[in-house]
């Protein structure tokens, strides 16, 4: 569902031009909704196709990540991993070489501190400002506004940005230093694969028991344990449907960053260690696109298996 015009709109100045780079699944409907919000949109995507969809609804076609950052005000990123977003920002046509005094980078990927911290660097290198704006929220969020940011680094620009953070989500925190919203990021995300793994494992307990793995959903979701994700996505699990809203070798790379996140602080993490092998022997049986709570099929899957 469309939010209204921006009042700014309705008094015709001129709005900043917003540049969106990585149309992935959660940046597509993201750069959606600015469009349909009224703004001037450039997009671009490594697999150029994938803009055809948003140019058809009025976007204009970024050439390069560099030249889209020139010809934008304030720029987004939403890539995979931090080697895509380091690529995107820093690479042979990157965006920081397209940025400059005047304009915005805001970098939504989920990525660890250190690599949000490096694309920082070279961002302000080129007289620009940087945001760090990470989003807790999945595909169907993405597509109805309604994403959390977890916003830290130049806060002129997070004013600047929060009319588009309105558009695409319910809130916005802001963290301060740059660093500190991958980090929230990575804890949130360890705490969720955590919590899917155990959903899973007790599914699977459940249905090796005897138990019918409905009426097990149903149970979790009226009581204390109940969670909109158990509950969203245990009908699909229990079929052995994992439609792909948040990939798991997503959830595999944000538990990774969090164990490393947690290894600089000396911090034991058994929990999500054990969890992140799981994700691991699922992904090494081929299921790295699948949603990710097909960590389910990691329950049943011999140790040993490995597609790859
Ligand atoms: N899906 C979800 O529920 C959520 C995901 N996230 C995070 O958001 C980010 C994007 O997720 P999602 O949209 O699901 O991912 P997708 O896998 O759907 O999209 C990934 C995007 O990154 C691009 N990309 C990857 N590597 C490179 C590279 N080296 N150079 C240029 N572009 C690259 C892809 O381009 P191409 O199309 O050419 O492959 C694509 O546009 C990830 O960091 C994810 O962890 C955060 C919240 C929720
Ligand atoms: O990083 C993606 C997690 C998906 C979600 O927050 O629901």
């Amino acid at each position: 569902m469309a939010k209204p015009v921006p009042a700014s709109l309705e008094r015709e100045e001129r709005l900043p031009s917003i540049g969106f780079l990585g149309l992935g699944t959660m940046g597509t409907a993201m750069a959606r909704n600015l469009l349909k919000a009224g703004y001037d949109v450039t997009v671009w995507n490594r697999t150029t196709s994938k803009c055809d969809a948003l140019v058809s609804e009025g976007a204009k076609r970024g050439v390069t990540p560099k030249q889209t950052a020139a010809a934008c005000d304030i720029t987004f990123a939403m890539l995979a991993d931090p080697a895509g977003a380091v690529d995107v920002a820093c690479g042979e046509d990157g965006a920081v070489k397209g940025l400059g005094q005047g304009k915005g980078y805001v970098d939504v990927s989920t990525v660890d501190g250190d690599t949000s911290k490096a694309i920082c660097k070279a961002v302000r290198a080129s007289g620009a400002e940087f945001l760090e704006a990470p989003v807790s929220g999945s595909k169907k969020p993405a597509e109805d506004g309604t994403l959390i940011f977890l916003t830290a680094g130049d806060k002129s620009l997070y004013d600047k940005a929060a009319p588009f953070f309105d558009v695409m989500g319910k809130s916005r925190f802001y963290l301060g230093e740059v660093g500190n919203g991958a980090a929230m990021k990575l804890v949130v995300n360890m705490i969720m694969g955590s919590m899917m793994a155990s959903f899973s494992e007790g599914l699977t307990l459940g249905k090796k028991v005897g138990l019918d793995p409905a009426t097990i959903v149903q149970v979790v979701g009226q009581g204390a344990i109940a969670a909109p994700m158990f509950a969203l996505k245990g009908p699909s699990m229990i079929k052995g449907s994992y439609p792909p809203a948040f990939a798991l070798k997503h959830q595999q790379k944000d538990i990774r960053l969090a164990l490393a996140m947690a290894e600089d602080v000396a911090l034991p993490t058994p929990v999500a260690a054990s969890v992140n092998e799981l994700y691991k022997r699922a992904q090494a049986a081929g299921l790295g696109d699948q949603d990710f709570s097909a960590i389910i099929e990691a329950f049943e899957l011999d140790p040993k298996q490995s597609n790859h």
